[in-house]
């Protein structure tokens, strides 16, 4: 029997590792909440709010918004979530922000996706996405049925100012600086469940499995 303990779990992984690929498919198949902090960094720039004003640059830039800044947002969003199981993706990616979420809920699972850099700097470089939905595609894993358009409203597509080759690489320095200590945190706590590999398709039954042994199995397929 699965425990009926709330789900409370992060997904992690570099930049372009599949985060958000792989949370749509746990969406999918299991019954939780998903909260993405660039999804709702770029929904703040779009509506150019005052978060969203002071985060534009930092994200352009290749580097990461302040720890205060992103950790009031994403702790303001979360209790929204009340006692729905959720799973976080994009935060924590600092010490300090791993520090702030615990003393807000007590997380039990986090998936460490463990894409090589090289696999990263091919596929960011073919990401478009939709800005309205964040609806992400690319030109060889998933293109959409129309070159350059969105499947769903026929809407143009734009490749993410910050997917340029040069600011990749800024956030990948970022990452390994700043980020890979956050998963020595999580080691050390016991909670963490690292699944390696080059190709969402072949990572993701095995994050499924691991799922299973924790949730009920919701899917909508
Ligand atoms: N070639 C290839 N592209 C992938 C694979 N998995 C995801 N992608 C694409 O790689 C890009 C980054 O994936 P995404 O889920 O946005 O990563 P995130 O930045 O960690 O959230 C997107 O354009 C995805 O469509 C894969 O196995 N192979
Ligand atoms: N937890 C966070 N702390 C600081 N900055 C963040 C955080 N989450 C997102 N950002 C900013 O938003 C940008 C885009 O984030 P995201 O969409 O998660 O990128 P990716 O999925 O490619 O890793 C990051 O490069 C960073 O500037």
């Amino acid at each position: 029997m699965v425990a009926r303990m709330l789900f409370r779990a992060v997904i992690m992984g570099p930049p372009g590792s599949g985060k958000g690929t792989i949370s749509d498919r746990i969406v999918k198949h299991f019954a939780l909440k998903h909260l993405s902090s660039g999804d709702l960094l770029r929904l703040n720039i779009q509506k150019k709010t005052e978060v969203g004003i002071l985060a534009k640059s930092y994200i352009e830039q290749g580097q990461l918004v302040p720890d205060d800044v992103i950790t009031r947002l994403i702790i303001q969003e979360l209790n929204n979530f009340g006692e729905h199981n959720w799973l976080l993706d994009g935060f924590p990616r600092t010490v300090p922000q791993a520090q702030a979420l615990d003393k807000a809920h007590q997380i039990n699972t986090v998936i460490d996706l463990n894409v090589p850099f090289q696999t990263i700097k091919d596929r960011l470089t073919a990401r478009w996405i939709h800005p309205g939905s964040g609806r992400v595609y690319n030109t060889e894993f998933n293109p959409p049925k129309v070159s350059g358009i969105d499947d769903l409203t026929g809407e143009p597509l734009v490749q993410r100012e910050d997917d340029k080759p040069e600011t990749v690489t800024k956030r990948l320095n970022a990452y390994e600086a700043l980020t890979k200590p956050v998963l020595e945190y999580y080691k050390n706590k016991g909670v963490l469940e690292t699944f390696s590999g080059t190709e969402t398709n072949k990572i993701w039954p095995h994050v499924h499995s691991f799922l299973q042994t924790k949730l009920p199995d919701a899917s909508q397929e």
